[in-house]
């Protein structure tokens, strides 16, 4: 048994005091795991926009003092009473698309999207309503069900599914959120067809695994869309046949009518990874009348909304969203760590940074900056 289980664990941790504010690296104390819980030891941790969407302020579930992260990777360090699915020792990734396998959700056969802790992960509180860390005597709120940027952090049994412990954790932590998003976004929610024309809004780290995924399908044609040029080397280098800026067309030519134009009438599939509610229309009305789908992957701040005509959906075009990519973590995940060790799934190509805990907030600058894919954080 590990000699910390049953205590409170002392360890450094990126706390979010309020919104708009750099993270701030602070000693903190972790409780022990209660009943259904666990307690991991984060060994990395990637940076996803989403966790620069709530420390921005802009999410209505964004409470604060909190530790953000939801992209990790590590090692249960001990387990509360009733768990058997986990043991000290092993190699895990943290869920915020919770599994429990038995809630109407997870039954339903219909969707990713269990409900079995939701209302708890969403007010940053644990299943009893309590916090597991405290700093400086106050209580933080948990993120997302996994608060990842904690060299310790404790999680519901749900919000973990143990994987192949050879799998180096500095990359498959990016399952934990980006990659595994577009991926299935593209391979389980919109369910690409070969031959299928695809097109891809915003070339971030889920925009390459939507490419990726594509490829995986055998789209025959994928267009990858950024206002950054630079991207078009990194579309293509994840199997994109065509890029375009849009801020580079004709004054006179709008994107929608740019892709009708090259698609014979429309795309069979379109996404959104950009978060923006304009580029969402457009990826909708860029869709073939009669059967062309638009996935939203992006996630927009509060109060923003999306519209189109509703003419756009009577003529048959669809309009539908994706979380963690229709993936279920405890299920796929595992199979997905195997394709990536049998070489027939990339991870390793999205890294374009890396740096230690104490400096994840130049990490977020790396963020914000147009080269970075993902940076992980070494969190030892
Ligand atoms: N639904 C889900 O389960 C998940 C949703 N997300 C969300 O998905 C989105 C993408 O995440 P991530 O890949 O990490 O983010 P990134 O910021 O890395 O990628 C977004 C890309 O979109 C580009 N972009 C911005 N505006 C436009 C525009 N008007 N037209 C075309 N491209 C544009 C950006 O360009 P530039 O570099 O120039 O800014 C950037 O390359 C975010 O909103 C995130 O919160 C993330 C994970 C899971
Ligand atoms: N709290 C946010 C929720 C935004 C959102 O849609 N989150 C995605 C995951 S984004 C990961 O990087 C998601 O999975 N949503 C489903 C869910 O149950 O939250 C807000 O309210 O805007
Ligand atoms: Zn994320
Ligand atoms: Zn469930």
């Amino acid at each position: 048994m590990s000699p910390t289980a049953g205590k409170p664990i002392t360890c450094k941790a990126a706390v979010a005091w309020e919104a708009s504010k750099p993270l701030s690296l602070e000693t903190v104390e972790v409780a022990p795991p209660k009943a259904g819980e666990v307690r991991v030891k984060i060994t990395w941790t990637g940076l996803c926009h989403t966790d620069y969407y709530t420390l921005s302020g802009n999410d209505p579930e964004g409470a604060f003092p909190a530790i953000l992260g939801h992209e990790g990777a590590g090692i249960v360090e001990s387990v509360g009473e009733g768990v058997t699915e986990f043991k000290e020792g092993q190699s895990v990734i943290l869920l915020y698309t919770a599994e429990c396998k038995q809630c109407k959700f997870c039954k339903s056969g219909k969707t990713n999207l269990c409900q079995s802790i939701r209302a708890y992960t969403g007010r940053g509180v644990m299943p009893d309503e309590t916090k597991r860390f405290t700093c400086k005597g106050k209580e933080l709120f948990h993120f997302m069900g996994t608060s990842t940027f904690s060299q310790y952090t404790v999680v519901s049994q749900y919000s973990l599914v143990a994987v192949d412990d050879r799998a180096p954790q500095e990359k498959t932590c990016l399952l934990g959120c980006g990659i595994t998003t577009g991926y299935g976004a593209a391979t389980k929610t919109a369910k690409v067809e070969e031959g299928s024309t695809v097109a891809v809004f915003g070339i971030g780290c889920v925009g390459l695994a939507v490419l990726e995924g594509a490829v995986h399908s055998k789209a025959s044609r994928i267009i990858a869309i950024d206002l950054n040029d630079e991207k078009e080397a990194w579309a293509k280098k994840f199997g994109a046949t065509d890029f375009i800026n849009p801020s580079k067309l004709p004054k006179d030519k709008k994107i929608v009518d740019h892709l009708v134009e090259l698609t014979d009438g429309g795309l069979d599939y379109t996404f959104d990874c950009t978060g923006n509610v304009k580029v969402m229309r457009d990826a909708l009305e860029a869709c073939h009348k009669g059967w062309g789908v638009s996935t939203i992957i992006g996630v927009a701040a509060a109060g923003q909304e999306i519209s189109t005509r509703p003419f756009q959906l009577v003529t048959g075009r669809k309009w539908q969203g994706s979380a963690f990519g229709g993936v279920k973590g405890k299920t796929d995940l595992p199979g997905i760590i195997e394709k990536y060790m049998n070489k027939q799934f990339k991870i390793d190509e999205y890294i374009t940074h890396h740096v230690k805990l104490d400096d994840i907030n130049k990490g977020f600058d790396y963020m914000k900056s147009g080269d970075c894919i993902r940076c992980v954080t070494d969190m030892s």
